[in-house]
């Protein structure tokens, strides 16, 4: 396998050449468009999710409704404040804005993901990506890589913190939530999700790029967590969903989170809840910062669809699995859709 890392995008932005060939995206999905249509992603009120009023159940509706339409939503009233969403953004937005040098104390090497960097090349036909990421582990906290988190900005590692502990509760919340919504058991998801789960932390930066209409800023995937909170710029929109074989725009909500399910989330709900396929478009003046958070259920635990999700009507659709990040990876790689190796 030849592997290797690729130069910061960021420098090649400013570089003013023409990008590399190997940046243009050659797949078959359709142009590359910043104006079509927007999603009209639902707007979710999270403090609703946990109460048992009628304006409760009224939101599980929505909230069911929302993730087998398009499978992710726009998270309102989730209790962390503007202030503090802008810091989490500006110290995104400060580290990557730090000298070379610096970043590059926290490269990532070819064997692991987590640190500064971007795409691995595996082979010679692979189209990168138009972004740069710093890529963490944040829990179980004894799985932090400290070496990898930054020093600067001063606050980064406080403010990264604390914006993921706060999450993690979401995340709780939620899956009860989603459980809750399809009338089964409240921990029907929780339990598959684990006591020591995974979550993971990307920050992500998009240059300008000179050729929004041949680049991609992230090729089309779908997330292999259960969960994903994204943290969207809060100027630049990027990000794009697919439903029904069309490509929307989503757009931008101040302050709310970007909330999605994962493949994981579509296996467990039995193909309740979709997992979207989403790509980032890259723009030609302004640069884009977001941050993914992924939560994945911890990796010895087995995952599958619900017993109770599962009937004469509707047939299980998934098998049965552990570690799924690794199905994800293996399959990912080899440009395919990682939730059809889970397929029946
Ligand atoms: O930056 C975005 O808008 C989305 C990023 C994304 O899809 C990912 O990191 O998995
Ligand atoms: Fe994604």
């Amino acid at each position: 396998m030849i592997e290797s890392l690729s130069n910061p995008v960021q420098e090649l932005a400013v570089s003013g050449e023409d990008p590399p060939e190997k940046y243009v995206y050659k797949g078959e999905d359709g142009a590359i468009d910043a104006s079509f249509l927007v999603m009209e992603v639902p707007l979710i009120d999270m403090s609703l999710l946990t109460s048992s009023s009628a304006a409760g159940d009224e939101e599980l509706k929505k909230l069911r409704s929302a993730l087998a339409y398009c499978g992710c939503f726009q998270g309102i009233n989730h209790g962390l404040t503007s202030s503090f969403l802008d810091k989490v953004h500006e110290v995104a937005k400060q580290f990557f804005a730090l000298p070379i040098e610096e970043k590059q104390i926290y490269s990532r090497t070819v064997e692991d993901i987590e640190g500064y960097g971007n795409d691995s090349v595996l082979s010679e036909h692979q189209t990168l990506d138009w972004t740069d990421r710093l890529y963490l582990t944040v829990s179980p906290e004894d799985q932090r890589k400290l070496g990898f988190w930054p020093e600067k900005p001063r606050n980064f590692r406080e403010v990264l913190h604390e914006y993921t502990t706060k999450l993690s509760l979401m995340n709780e919340l939620l899956l009860k939530a989603m459980a809750r919504s399809l009338n089964i058991e409240e921990h029907s998801f929780l339990k598959q999700f684990g006591e020591r789960g995974t979550m993971t932390a990307r920050f992500n930066l998009y240059p300008p790029c000179p050729r929004p209409d041949l680049i991609l800023g992230v090729k089309p995937h779908a997330d292999g967590s259960a969960v994903t909170f994204l943290l969207q710029d809060r100027e630049v929109e990027g990000l794009q969903i697919m439903k029904d074989g069309q490509w929307y725009r989503v757009p931008i909500v101040p302050h709310a989170l970007l909330i999605n399910v994962g493949d994981q989330a579509e296996i467990m709900s039995n193909g309740e809840f979709k997992s979207p396929l989403h790509r980032v478009v890259t723009n030609y003046e302004r640069e884009r910062i977001t941050l993914a958070v992924f939560c994945i259920p911890e990796s010895c635990i087995e995952i599958g669809p619900v017993e109770e999700l599962i009937s004469e009507n509707r047939p299980k659709l998934y098998k049965n699995m552990k570690n799924f990040v690794d199905i994800y990876f293996q399959n990912y790689q080899q440009g395919k859709r990682p939730i059809d190796a889970a397929k029946i």
